[in-house]
């Protein structure tokens, strides 16, 4: 089944054959190596690589190629035909490579991939300054305002799923929050959904490298993910102007206010996924909602509507859609005034009960989750989603 994903993968990789047929032949000698990378940095660059925000087809193809040749030394296995335009790319990127040395080639992919690193991170930084201050990325609108930071999931024609770069730009966006001179942070979507949860193509869209080591990097990325929702120190709102699914659920346990439109639904789909609950929420909501609602949500996959998710205790208050952004910025304007360190030091004495049992939670739940991944069951349900919706 793992192979079956791999194949999966690398048909995802380059989704646009056409555009990457009439690729140049390259070869690729990056500069500044100073120095020589050693097969541990390489390693690392294969993980890391897999957690960059798409570089585009041209990007992959050299990758790709300096990948091969770090591994499998110059290009001798026999040029795909002419129809097989994806193999045909490849086997072209890889076999331009002629006889660069297996050293060359691991150091230039070492130092592509540290690049493209640094050019992904820097793109999402957050900056201190200005009142109105607009930061993150295109899929990530940061901006801070009259003591409000907004984090805005910014996909809505992708109902605001969210990428390996999307945790990632998260991440950074709640780590600087928690040092800005912001009093509240707040957690919103563009368009008509709050957030579509994970996006299933995260696993699908790799080079190279084992599907093990790719589970293991989103497993990584995953806790660390959640842990900065646990220990984020100041009050924390989601703004749910619409449907909410997956993740985008059960983190909502760890917020200090859940507003939510009436258009609003909540749905955990994570049996019918193959997968299992994150987010804490295998904690979190039974003790919220009960056991018998909680599994109801995380086993079976009920999905609540907003009225229903208030009754159980997920959601704080719901208005109707129509005037919901009026009144739930007006409250949280005027929440924002009240005294930051107050707020700050309450949440910590609540949060801080349960801080060390949250952080164990979140590590048992992504390493069962670690495991689902690669189980069968959860492969053919993330390959049927994507394959009614694949375009090659
Ligand atoms: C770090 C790893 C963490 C892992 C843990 C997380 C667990 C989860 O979050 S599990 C939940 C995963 N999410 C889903 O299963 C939802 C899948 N999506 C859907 O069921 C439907 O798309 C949805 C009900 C959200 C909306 O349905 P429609 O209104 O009919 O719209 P479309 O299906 O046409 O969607 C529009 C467009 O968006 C793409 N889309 C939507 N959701 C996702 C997603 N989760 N991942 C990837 N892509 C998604 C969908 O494919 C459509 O794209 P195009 O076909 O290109 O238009």
């Amino acid at each position: 089944m793992a192979q079956r994903l791999a194949k999966h993968w690398c048909l995802s990789a380059i989704r646009s054959p056409l555009q990457v047929i009439s690729f140049p032949a390259l070869q690729l000698h990056v500069s500044g190596t100073a120095m020589r990378a050693d097969q541990k940095d390489f390693e690392n660059a294969v993980t890391r690589v897999k957690l960059l925000k798409d570089p585009g087809n041209e990007m992959k193809l050299k990758l790709y190629a300096l990948y091969k040749q770090a591994t499998e030394g110059p290009c001798n296995v026999p040029k795909p035909g002419v129809f097989n335009l994806i193999n045909k790319a490849k086997w072209d990127a890889w076999n331009a490579l002629g006889s660069l040395p297996k050293e060359t080639a691991r150091q230039n992919y070492v130092d592509l991939v540290s690049s493209l690193s640094s050019s992904s991170a820097s793109s999402s930084q957050v900056k201190p300054g200005a009142d109105k201050e607009q930061q993150g990325s295109e899929n990530l609108v940061v901006t801070s305002e009259n003591g409000i930071t907004k984090i805005m999931l910014n996909r809505p024609t992708k109902k605001n799923a969210i990428t390996t770069q999307m945790y990632q730009e998260i991440i950074l966006a709640l780590k600087a929050a928690s040092k800005d001179d912001s009093t509240i942070t707040v957690l919103t979507g563009n368009g008509d959904y709050y957030c579509s949860g994970n996006d299933l193509s995260n696993f699908t869209d790799v080079l190279s490298g084992e599907i093990e080591e790719k589970v293991k990097s989103i497993a990584i990325l995953l806790r660390d993910f959640v842990d900065c929702f646990i220990d984020f120190p100041k009050p924390l709102i989601a703004v749910v102007n619409g449907p909410a699914v997956g993740i985008s659920v059960t983190l909502l346990g760890l917020f200090d206010a859940v507003y939510a439109s009436d258009r609003a639904t909540f749905h955990t789909p994570f049996s019918q996924l193959g997968q299992s609950p994150e987010g804490c929420s295998s904690y979190i909501f039974p003790k919220m909602m009960g056991p018998a609602k909680a599994k109801e949500m995380l086993i079976f996959g009920k999905k609540l509507t907003a009225g229903e998710a208030c009754a159980q205790g997920l959601v704080t208050e719901v208005f109707p859609d129509s005037t919901f952004q009026t009144e739930v910025w007006t409250r949280l304007k005027a929440y924002s005034k009240l005294p930051p360190n107050a707020m700050r030091i309450s949440k910590q004495i609540i949060r801080n009960m349960e801080k060390e049992k949250l952080h164990a939670v979140n590590a048992e739940e992504v390493s069962v989750l670690q495991e689902r991944w690669l189980s069968d069951e959860c492969i053919n349900a993330v390959m049927n989603f994507l394959s009614k919706r694949a375009k090659l």
